[in-house]
């Protein structure tokens, strides 16, 4: 996969893959306005980052990998599958953990929320809640199966959020900003356990520090790849664009 140097955009065609995302030309509206315009991606890295400063079209982007958000136009190709013509072969494939657990988290105990998406897919009752248990089992937290969600802890409903999608076997993960409102205890736990995963990594993240043995950064501005290349490449052109953003935006006269 050639990565475009920071600063400048590939302008090689996207070919159809396997593995890995591909976006081609595609183009996102949201409330009448072009959020992204004509954006062509080959996504084929096992870890990749996304950044960019709010409201430059990261989440937008990777919602449109698993249908959550169609494009106006072009095509979004995930692991062989068109996104608009199997949303849901496209929804399977990639899992999703969101920002804040409580979006993500449907029914009162552990082990029936972890067991929803194997029983969406057809799994019996037993046997969703078998396999349910053997993943907590795996990661250490069998005893929470019969566990209210609402009396974990903000970073134990994260590992849930994150099993739960585990548990479909998913391709792709995609993690939105998905360590806001954990310590660094936690974080650091949750960051080592991703580390092993075989699935590919899309994640979004305010703090850099957080994409540690990531393959490729993109750094998104305007809904347009700004710079897009190796984390050590662009996560200090990037950091050096968030200060003087923030330089801009302190206050003048103090
Ligand atoms: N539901 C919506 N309706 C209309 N416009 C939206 C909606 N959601 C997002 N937008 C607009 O789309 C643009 C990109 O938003 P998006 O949430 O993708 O940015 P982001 O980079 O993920 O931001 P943040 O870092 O704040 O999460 C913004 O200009 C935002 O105002």
């Amino acid at each position: 996969m050639p990565h475009s140097s920071p600063d400048e955009i590939s302008s090689e065609a996207p070919r159809v893959l396997r593995q890995g995302i591909s976006l081609s030309d595609v183009t996102v509206e949201r409330g009448g306005h072009v959020v992204i315009a004509n954006l062509s991606l080959i996504l084929d890295e096992s870890r990749i980052a996304i950044v960019g400063l709010n409201g430059s079209g990261k989440s937008t982007l990777v919602r449109t990998f698993n249908g959550l958000i169609s494009p106006s136009g072009g095509e979004v190709v995930v692991h062989g599958i068109d996104v608009g013509k199997a949303p849901k072969a496209a929804a399977r494939a990639v899992g999703f953990v969101f920002q804040n657990p409580d979006h993500q988290i449907i029914f009162p105990t552990v082990a029936e929320d972890v067991a929803f998406g194997l029983r969406q897919i057809g799994y019996s009752k037993a046997d969703a809640r078998g396999m349910a248990v053997a993943m907590l089992r795996e990661y250490g937290c069998d005893d929470w199966a019969d566990r209210p969600i609402s009396e974990l802890s903000e970073g134990q409903k994260h590992l849930v959020c994150i099993l739960s999608v585990l548990a479909m076997e998913p391709e792709v993960l995609v993690l939105d900003e998905p360590f806001s409102s954990l310590d660094i205890a936690v974080r650091q736990n949750l960051l080592s356990r991703l580390k092993s995963l075989r699935q590919q990594i899309i994640m979004i993240n305010h703090d850099l520090d957080a994409f540690d043995g990531f393959e490729r950064m993109i750094w998104l501005k305007d809904g347009t790849v700004h710079a897009d290349g190796a984390p050590s490449a662009v996560a200090p052109l990037y950091r050096l664009h968030a200060m003087q953003m923030a330089e801009n935006l302190a206050p003048k006269n103090l």
